[in-house]
């Protein structure tokens, strides 16, 4: 895109700077006059949106105030993200975005992003053409059918793709022109947004079978042809009976992955990756129950099974039963297989019949937990109490989102743990003290891998998305937490050094492609870590001649 000048350019997001235009730059692009004489510095102008942001006493305020940020100037709005990280996150992610997304009709203002619905069958290729960037290098797409444990959103999940490109900038440094939030509009079946009069979607059930797919395919072969063979897709919040089918069927020809299987399922093996540092013993010597056996449940499960075997090197049959799953129908167990989903059928363990969590605890003895149900308050006492009489440090993971769908709060399992779990969750929660000590929870969300597992793809021209590039991502993740991290129970390291942390997941991810031959970016730069952070985006302003 090239830079406007005059009024047009103080419109536009881009390139506009506010009062940060020098002197030589009012001059030289017709600026005189349409500003106010003072001169500010970018330090300042951040002090000064910080002191507004929080004077927000609502986090849906200060969301619309970002939002509007975003609009009005691209590259404060970044430099307020990567200075402020841990303070901004709940506020452009999770958990606020989820209520953004409820909201969305009614705090709707200006769109962001692509909206593709079913009136576009046929003329996807041309919607693609409207957009303003021609280089993308990434797309975040939703169907708007499972927007974080909230469910059906329609096509107000559109705030999720944005909020996760705003990530992978932020914190993952790949450049905002070239990314590209989809919205993929087939209807909804949320029958609130279809009477709300607000509503922005497509008033209409969804569409499902042919029809689905069919728009589905016009839209990865538009992509394909519009911006190239190598953008990356990634797939967010579809629902389970359609995320593992679109995942199948697209992963040998585009390099795509879905966020809520495979990026879940790699930052919480990197998660019990570290906190194995203080419990002891290998994968192979742990025990896993989960409550919640769809995308992100089955996802976490495949890939730590996966890593299992090749750590003992036995065959994934064999690592698998030291996995197990439950869902509304209680402990996955063989006498269901005939009625189960195919994603979870190699999860149906010889077992008699459980029908809930606790007693599936009290059979199972599982040293780690997993909350991947999108249901919150599951974790009871009575859970908590059961994993930590039978451990001395249980591992809990309470990885629904927002907060409100957290299958237990921090506190919750620190009291009644009585200080012995080491816990992490989906959304934040702060830190806090317990019989005198200093309790710091994790944020066990895929937010610490997609950024980096994106740039360390677009810098290696990676083609397709393989496995072993998943564990490669876990394992550049796990790298990163140090022993003091450990020692504090924080099995992540912390949101403030997370550039740096996905510089070196993206290393860790280019490496593993090149090593595979699924990289195009030739040749092979010789230090990856140093090589992806010369490709990070800096908000910093630049100067116009
Ligand atoms: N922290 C992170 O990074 C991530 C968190 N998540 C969160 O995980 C949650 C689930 O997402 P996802 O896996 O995609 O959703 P799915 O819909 O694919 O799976 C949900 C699973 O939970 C089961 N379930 C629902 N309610 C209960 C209950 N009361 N008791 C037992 N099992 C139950 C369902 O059972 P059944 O099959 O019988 O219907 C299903 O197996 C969401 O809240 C999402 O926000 C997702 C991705 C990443
Ligand atoms: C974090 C995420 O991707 C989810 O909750 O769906
Ligand atoms: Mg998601």
């Amino acid at each position: 895109s090239t830079m406007r000048s005059g009024y047009s350019l103080l419109r536009d997001p881009r390139y506009n700077k506010g009062l940060a235009f020098s002197e030589d730059e009012r001059d030289a692009h017709y600026l005189r006059g349409l500003l106010p004489p003072a001169i500010s510095s970018q330090q300042l102008q951040e002090k000064k949106l910080m002191i507004n942001v929080r004077q927000y006493q609502l986090p849906l305020q200060k969301y619309m105030a970002l939002m509007e940020l975003q609009e009005r100037n691209e590259r404060l709005f970044y430099k307020l993200l990567v200075d402020n990280v841990e303070e901004m996150l709940p506020i452009v992610y999770t958990p606020t975005v989820g209520e953004a997304c409820q909201k969305y009709g009614s705090i709707f203002r200006r769109p962001q992003g692509l909206f593709i619905s079913l009136k576009e069958k046929g003329k996807i290729v041309e919607v693609l053409k409207n957009w303003p960037e021609r280089v993308i290098q990434v797309i975040v797409v939703t169907d708007g059918e499972r927007i974080l444990g909230l469910g059906d959103l329609g096509c107000q999940g559109m705030g999720i793709p944005v909020g996760k490109l705003a990530l992978y900038t932020a914190l993952g440094g790949v450049r905002p022109s070239a990314c590209l939030p989809v919205t993929i509009d087939v209807g909804t079946n949320n029958e609130q947004l279809l009477k709300d009069e607000f509503y922005i979607g497509l008033r209409q059930k969804r569409a499902t079978g042919q029809e689905y797919s069919d728009l589905l395919h016009e839209f990865m072969c538009a992509v394909k042809q519009n911006y190239g063979e190598k953008v990356l897709i990634q797939f967010e919040d579809f629902a389970n009976h359609n995320a593992f089918d679109l995942l199948e069927k697209y992963r040998r020809t585009h390099p795509v992955f879905n966020d809520d299987i495979q990026g879940t399922a790699a930052v919480v093996l990197a998660g019990v990756v570290s906190a194995l540092k203080s419990l002891g013993g290998t994968l192979a010597d742990h025990t896993f129950l989960f409550l919640g056996a769809g995308e992100a449940g089955t996802g976490i499960a495949e890939l730590i099974a996966l890593e299992m075997s090749k750590q003992a090197k036995v065959p994934v049959e064999e690592t698998r039963k030291r996995i197990w799953l439950v869902d509304t129908k209680g402990l996955i167990v063989n006498s269901r297989k005939d009625t189960l989903q195919h994603f979870k059928k190699p999860w149906a363990h010889e077992h008699e019949p459980i029908k809930d969590l606790l007693n599936a605890i009290k059979a199972i003895k599982p040293t780690i937990l997993i909350g991947s149900s999108g249901v919150g308050r599951t974790f009871t006492r009575d859970v908590i109490e059961a994993m930590s009489s039978i451990n001395e440090t249980p591992v809990i993971m309470a990885l629904s989102n927002p907060t409100s769908q957290s299958e237990c709060t921090a506190e919750e399992a620190y009291t009644w743990s009585k200080g012995k779990a080491i816990f992490a969750s989906g959304s934040p929660f702060n830190p806090l003290q317990y019989n005198g000590k200093e309790f710091v929870p994790g944020q066990a969300n895929n937010a610490y891998i997609f950024p980096g597992l994106g740039l360390g793809l677009i810098i290696s021209g990676a083609i397709r998305v393989h496995d072993e590039i998943l564990l490669a991502a876990a394992e550049g993740l796990a790298g990163q937490v140090t022993r003091e991290n450990v020692e504090k129970g924080l099995i992540y390291p912390p949101f403030k050094n997370i550039r740096n942390i996905s510089a070196h997941i993206a290393a860790q991810v280019a490496a593993k492609a090149y090593d595979l031959g699924l990289a195009s970016q030739l040749p092979r730069p010789e230090d990856l870590v140093k090589y992806a952070k010369s490709c990070m985006y800096s908000p910093v302003y630049q100067n116009y001649r």
